[in-house]
């Protein structure tokens, strides 16, 4: 690294607002208790960042949240979709504070919906400043400082204008709002490796730091650049765009690749000429590009050579065999094996949902596989949200068997999807990994092929802008120059503007007791916070 990474245990918190952006980009699925809630489905990454979080309450801090969930933002049209089952945050805040037994509160949004006479490049993001100007955010900040609530947690940042869009103005507004919330920013999402608004921009306007975890994925990444040989990297999965351009460099630093997920579709499509039902014809042109055309891949790429083809692109969730579901419903019986030695220019196959597991018989990835010192794992091989987990299990299944020898490889599984998987369909493994000192998992896996494009850690925009090659006078210069929040641009008139003056001193006094409290809190002071941030349900 180029610079000394600035850490958040050589910061004074005390009373600071500590904005710390996180990657809490987890899966959200409907409660089992039937009580219609929405709950995250694996809180691997949410607990991973527990210590920081406790480290800044613990030194004196009061943390705002901020994360990122999903790609809200539709590929084609560019727009975005804002849904709280999805892709929201309350689910994340709900957990959070029964976690830590203290509130976690959230702005509510309320989304554009007059979208008259709207400008074409208006991505239908919300503005930030919407909490400001109707007094939220400075009761919640009051809230905070004051020790009513715990923390703040902000909606999905993907909802905002202008985050994805550091360098234009939509973007410089954006991080200008979010740093002037805070004294102090943590960056603690090392999964969340793109350099947007709130992983980047607004890093350079505010004194900034790495989190507990940001440190530990560091210290660990150190280890994957420097591999015992032979190194193996197993890369799937569907983010196709931000995963293929990496490989090439992937490839020339490991020994064998093995490709899976829509990526290894993709690479088919390009490589013998086939059509594949669902694999964008973008994909294909980058997997022309950089996988097929790519010496460097083509030397090292080993091809699973078995898939499992299905005319639906639903399957039943059992683990079938050799591509056939052991049940056999008969709307799930239209499945079958593909090899790849059939495939011919001009053919065209229906979705290729996953990897059959007599793949991992193939005698050339059984002997990488077996002998290999070092694996990278970033891979969950087939449709698995459909019921498609032959692939996923069965490479599982064959790393374990390494991992059980007398000579193990140190093994690094990473990807948000990667882990959630790994836990839920070969859960001895998973608990097995959890303790074995050789095996590391990363709460991110595209970071990780980031880096190893890059070369290292520091090269990325999101390290960078946290180690003191960054001059920190400049950085805090910026921010007065660029602050523009004023009184002004927070309240729409005078009135309220006199009225809001007494939260920013935090004189918000909670002097009565009211259980039943139905005020809205902005206009409220009661005391009764559990009437105010009710758990925020869905
Ligand atoms: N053949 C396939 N067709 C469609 N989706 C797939 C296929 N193979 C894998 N996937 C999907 O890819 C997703 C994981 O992709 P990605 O986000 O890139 O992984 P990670 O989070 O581990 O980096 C999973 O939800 C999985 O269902
Ligand atoms: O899930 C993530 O990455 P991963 O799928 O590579 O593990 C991170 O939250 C980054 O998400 P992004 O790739 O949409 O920026």
């Amino acid at each position: 690294m180029g610079g000394f990474l600035r850490r958040i245990q050589d910061v004074d918190l005390r009373e600071k607002i500590v904005l710390v952006r996180v990657d809490h980009n987890v899966t959200m699925i409907e409660s089992k208790k039937g009580d219609g809630l929405t709950v995250i489905s694996d809180a691997f990454r949410v607990e991973s960042s527990i210590p920081t979080l406790y480290a800044i309450i613990e030194r004196g801090g009061r943390p705002i949240l901020m994360t990122h969930v999903n790609r809200p933002r539709d590929k084609k049209t560019k727009k975005i979709t804002m849904d709280e089952k999805r892709d929201g945050t309350k689910a994340i805040a709900r957990y959070l504070s029964e976690k830590l037994g203290c509130v976690f509160a959230s702005p509510r949004v309320v989304e554009k919906t007059d979208k008259a006479g709207e400008e074409e490049e208006d991505d239908g993001g919300i503005e930030m400043s919407q909490f400001f100007k109707d007094g939220t955010m400075q009761t919640m900040i009051a809230d905070l400082k004051a020790r009513r609530i715990g923390g703040i947690y902000m909606p999905n940042v993907r909802w905002f204008s202008g985050e994805e869009r550091g360098g234009e103005e939509c973007g410089a507004r954006l991080a200008r709002e979010m740093a002037n919330m805070a004294d102090v920013f943590v960056n603690d999402a090392f999964g969340s490796w793109q350099p947007h608004v709130s992983t980047f921009d607004v890093a350079k306007l505010l004194p900034s730091y790495a989190g507990l975890l940001m440190q530990r994925e560091l210290d660990a990444m150190r280890r994957v650049l420097e591999p015992v040989r032979p190194f193996v990297a197993v890369v799937a999965g569907s983010k196709v765009n931000t995963k293929i351009g990496t490989l090439i460099n992937v490839a020339k630093k490991c020994d064998a690749l093995i490709l899976g997920g829509v990526i290894y579709n993709a690479y088919l499509s390009a490589k013998y000429g086939v059509k594949i039902k669902g694999v964008d014809e973008e994909d294909v042109e980058l997997a022309r590009t950089h996988l097929v055309n790519a010496e460097e891949v083509r030397e090292k790429l080993l091809e699973l050579p078995t898939l499992v083809e299905s005319k639906e692109i639903d399957g039943c969730g059992c683990v079938p065999v050799d591509g056939r579901c052991t049940t056999m419903p008969k709307e799930y019986d239209d499945v079958r094996l593909v090899h790849v030695k059939d495939m011919k220019p001009g053919n065209e196959h229906s979705f290729i949902n996953d990897v059959a597991s007599i793949s991992y018989s193939d005698e050339k990835i059984v002997q990488a596989v077996r002998t290999a010192k070092t694996i990278l794992v970033n891979a969950v091989m087939g449709y698995t949200s459909k019921g498609f987990h032959e692939g996923t299990v069965g490479l599982d299944e064959l790393i374990h068997n390494n991992t059980d020898s007398s000579s193990p490889a140190n093994v690094f599984f990473g990807g948000g999807d990667t882990l959630q998987e790994f836990k839920s369909l070969s859960p001895g493994s998973y608990l097995n990994a959890l303790e074995n000192p050789q095996t590391y998992l990363f709460t991110g896996g595209g970071t990780v092929l980031k880096v190893i494009e890059v070369g290292e850690a520091g090269k990325l925009d999101i390290v960078r802008v946290l180690t003191d090659e960054e001059d920190e006078d400049e950085r805090i210069q910026d921010k007065n120059k660029t602050s523009s929040l004023t009184d002004a641009d927070l309240y729409d008139d005078d009135e309220k503007r006199e009225d809001r003056k007494g939260d920013k001193e935090n004189v918000l006094v909670a002097k009565i007791k009211q259980p039943e409290c139905n005020a809205d809190r902005v206009n409220c002071d009661c005391s009764d916070l559990n009437a105010h941030y009710p758990h925020q349900r869905l």
